[in-house]
């Protein structure tokens, strides 16, 4: 691996020798994969081939080898996520610090993988709003939000400054801000590429202001997480210096074991609480498995976080109807709110609608609560999110357990060949008894509803399913 000059001139300093000569031992190797699997989700399947657990994330799974997860219909399903080791550092935050109901906000969230963690590790009766501003990267985000299936989501496509000025506040704010991506140099090698001195300060001084919005949406006493993954203390200690100076924050301590090695802070006269995770090797061993993050926790001064939200803005209800149906497909209907907007219905917790109002006044929402499908002449047509949802009822629709490779070419949007006997009219496709989507089987042929923007793309069809999960009950 060629790294840039003033990358090695810099980081050795600021490493020192021998950590920065573990670190190029780290960068050698090949990154570790990961997996986490969802508890909502993945309680009746056992896990194959895992190397061990994510100390500070019990979910969290280490490979030996990278199984090709595009072609595990689980993966679709929501049943697990693929998520570096480092990233799942945040569950140990936030089962620390957060102990009773909050409404939380991911500033800088897509894909989602730091969103679909908080939102399992999260109290019930929390409330998360994921945001992101680039269009295309928070539709991505919507579609792994789905996937996780809890309805107490809502996926906004905004920038933080637009946060600010709607006035909305939170109890918790995850900052997971854009960076130099040092910290991904071993997995990939554009990060590599694409850095350069001048791009980490304009990166610090994005972070800034990106932090500085966030932070009048924080609630006095609330927490702000901030974290990066890359390895300089422009955009990482000096960062958190200038929150603690400049707004006032706090830097909040988050328990962990030696045996951990997670590194704390690099820069000189700096002691607050930093936690940054540096792929290394000390000897022989790769002591992290993960790879390079950042994080650091802040509150603002001024009470205490576990109240329930605050949303001070007017409500205006921009074109939603509240409306009736016969049926809804949910378990637990009664906790919801029915809407439509448009040709869509859509199902709203009913803890969740003030803090939904709020944000559907002033800002983009992308996907709320579980979209339960679209108004076509006499029919609903059910949407994928209602397939994905935990709170689907399972007796609402005739279900088609597919095999490997019909459930593929269901996931590529392709005809699929539907079991004998499945009755006319909406089918709900399940792969190891976990939903997929939907198809309309019309008796001689069927359309596969599955979202056109979420389809595997590729052709290739390998001869066995990737064997991550199987069935707890499976002989
Ligand atoms: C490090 S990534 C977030 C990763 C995500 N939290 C996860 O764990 O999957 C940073 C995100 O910030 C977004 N971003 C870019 N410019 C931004 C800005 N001005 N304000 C907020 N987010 C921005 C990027 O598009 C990117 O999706």
């Amino acid at each position: 691996m060629k790294l840039p000059k003033e990358f090695e001139a810099y980081t050795e300093k600021l490493m020192g020798s021998e950590l920065y000569a573990q670190l190029l031992q780290g960068l050698a190797e090949e990154p570790h994969a990961f997996v986490r699997t969802n508890p909502f989700k993945g309680a009746s399947f056992a896990i194959c081939g895992s190397k061990g657990t994510v100390e500070w994330y019990e979910h969290g799974h280490w490979f030996a080898d990278r199984p090709n997860f595009t072609f595990d219909p689980l993966l679709h399903a929501g049943v697990y996520y693929v998520q570096e080791k480092s990233s799942m550092f945040l569950a140990q935050v936030l089962r620390q610090h957060i102990t009773g109901p909050v409404t939380m906000l991911d500033m800088c969230a897509a894909p989602g993988g730091k969103s679909t963690l908080a939102r399992v590790v999260l109290p019930a009766g929390s409330l998360l709003v994921c945001n992101e501003p680039v269009k295309q990267r928070a539709q991505v985000l919507s579609e792994n939000v789905q996937k996780c299936g809890i309805a107490e989501v809502i996926v906004t496509n905004n920038y933080p400054e637009e946060y600010r000025k709607a006035g909305l506040m939170f109890d918790v704010i995850l900052c997971d801000v854009p960076c130099s991506g040092e910290g991904m140099f071993r997995k990939d090698a554009n990060a590599i590429k694409e850095w350069s001195i001048g791009n980490v300060d304009k990166c610090s001084r994005l972070q800034r202001e990106i932090v500085r919005s966030a932070w009048e949406c924080l609630r006095p006493g609330g927490l702000l997480v901030y974290s990066t993954c890359t390895f300089n203390a422009k955009e990482n200690e000096e960062n958190v210096q200038w929150i603690c100076k400049e707004l006032k924050g706090e830097p909040v301590g988050v328990d962990i074991c030696k045996e951990w090695n997670i590194c704390g802070s690099l820069l000189s006269g700096f002691d607050a609480p930093v936690y940054r995770f540096i792929p290394r090797y000390v000897g022989d061993k790769d002591c992290v498995q993960g790879e390079g993050l950042f994080m650091a926790v802040l509150r603002k001064p001024g009470g205490k976080v576990d109240r329930k939200p605050s949303t001070t803005v007017k409500q205006q209800n921009k074109g939603r109807q509240p409306v009736k149906l016969n049926t809804i497909w949910l378990q637990n209907s009664d906790d919801f709110n029915i809407m439509q907007e448009g040709y869509s219905l859509i199902a709203i917790p009913k803890d969740m609608q003030s803090l939904y109002d709020a944000v559907a006044d002033k800002l983009r929402v992308l996907h709320a609560g579980i979209r339960l499908g679209e108004v076509k002449g006499k029919d609903i047509v059910p949407d994928q999110s209602l397939a994905l949802s935990l709170l689907l009822d399972r007796e609402a629709f005739p279900i088609a357990e597919l095999p490997y490779e019909q459930a593929i070419r269901f996931l590529r949007k392709e005809a699929v060949t539907l079991p004998i006997g499945t009755p006319k009219g909406f089918v709900l496709i399940t792969y190891m008894g976990m939903p997929l989507g939907f198809e309309k089987h019309l008796g001689s042929r069927s359309n596969n509803l599955y979202p056109q923007e979420w389809r595997i793309k590729s052709t290739y069809m390998p001869d066995v399913a990737p064997q991550l999960y199987k069935l707890i009950n499976d002989k």
